[in-house]
């Protein structure tokens, strides 16, 4: 029987840099950040649904979603935020259920999804257990602050706008601590990967 693992963490928490570890591994991993990008492609419902509510200002030249511009508005205001959400999630979950089906039917053991808000949107009964990549409040804004060149409020503004990682931490089945180096970061997903007995 194949198992469903969901991956999650913060913004800037590590999510990519773990999956890319699980990926060299074998694993197959699912991201919802990569459907919530195939989602909004020119034409499909949901982009049509963002450019009724957020007006064409949002595009950009070529007429793709300016991310940017869409980003500052809804890590600003909430509601929009929560607008934005109730257009993209939906389509997201359909996206990954179908890449789910798939990777089960091609016989995968383990299939791994890498969803942000796995807890904030309540998505935990897609899978059967949790990893939380978990980093200190400090680390996580001083590392979202080089990756995406973000002033401070900018960062912190992403920041809040998600559950504090601290109160992840007792939902979640599996914790790797990710504030010290990498090489610690994959001792502690090599030992994971050996207790929980996963396979690709
Ligand atoms: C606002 C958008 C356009 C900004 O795009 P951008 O390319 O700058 O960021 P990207 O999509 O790579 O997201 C980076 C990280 O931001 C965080 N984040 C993104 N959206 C949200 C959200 N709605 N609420 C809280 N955190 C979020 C996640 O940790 C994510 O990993 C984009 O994030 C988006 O469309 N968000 C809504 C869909 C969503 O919730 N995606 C998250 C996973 S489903
Ligand atoms: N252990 C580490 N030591 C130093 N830097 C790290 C470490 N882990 C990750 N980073 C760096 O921190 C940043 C955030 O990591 P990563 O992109 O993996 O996070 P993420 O959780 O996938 O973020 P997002 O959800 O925003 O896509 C990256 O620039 C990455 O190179």
């Amino acid at each position: 029987m194949a198992r469903i693992i969901g991956l999650t963490g913060g913004i800037a928490s590590g999510k990519s840099t773990i999956s890319n570890m699980l990926r060299e591994k074998g694993f197959t991993i699912i991201d919802a950040d990569i459907a919530a990008r195939e989602v909004v492609n020119i034409g499909e419902e949901a982009y049509l649904a963002i450019v009724k509510e957020f007006g064409e200002e949002i595009l950009q030249e070529d007429l793709t979603i300016n991310r940017g511009k869409l980003g500052a508005i809804v890590f600003n205001q909430e509601e929009k935020r929560l607008l934005l959400n109730s257009i993209v999630h939906p389509a997201v979950r359909k996206y990954m259920n179908a890449k789910k089906e798939e990777a089960l039917l091609s016989g995968k053991n383990t299939v791994i999804l890498d969803i942000p808000l796995l807890f904030e949107s309540k998505l935990t009964y897609m899978v059967e257990k949790t990893i939380l990549v978990y980093v200190d409040e400090q680390i996580q804004l001083k590392r979202l602050m080089e990756r995406n060149h973000f002033s401070e409020a900018e960062a912190k503004a992403r920041i809040s706008a998600q559950m504090p990682l601290k109160d992840k931490i007792p939902l979640a089945d599996a914790v790797i601590d990710n504030n010290g180096n990498i090489t610690e970061t994959e001792k502690q997903l090599n030992r994971l990967i050996n207790s929980w007995e996963m396979t690709p």
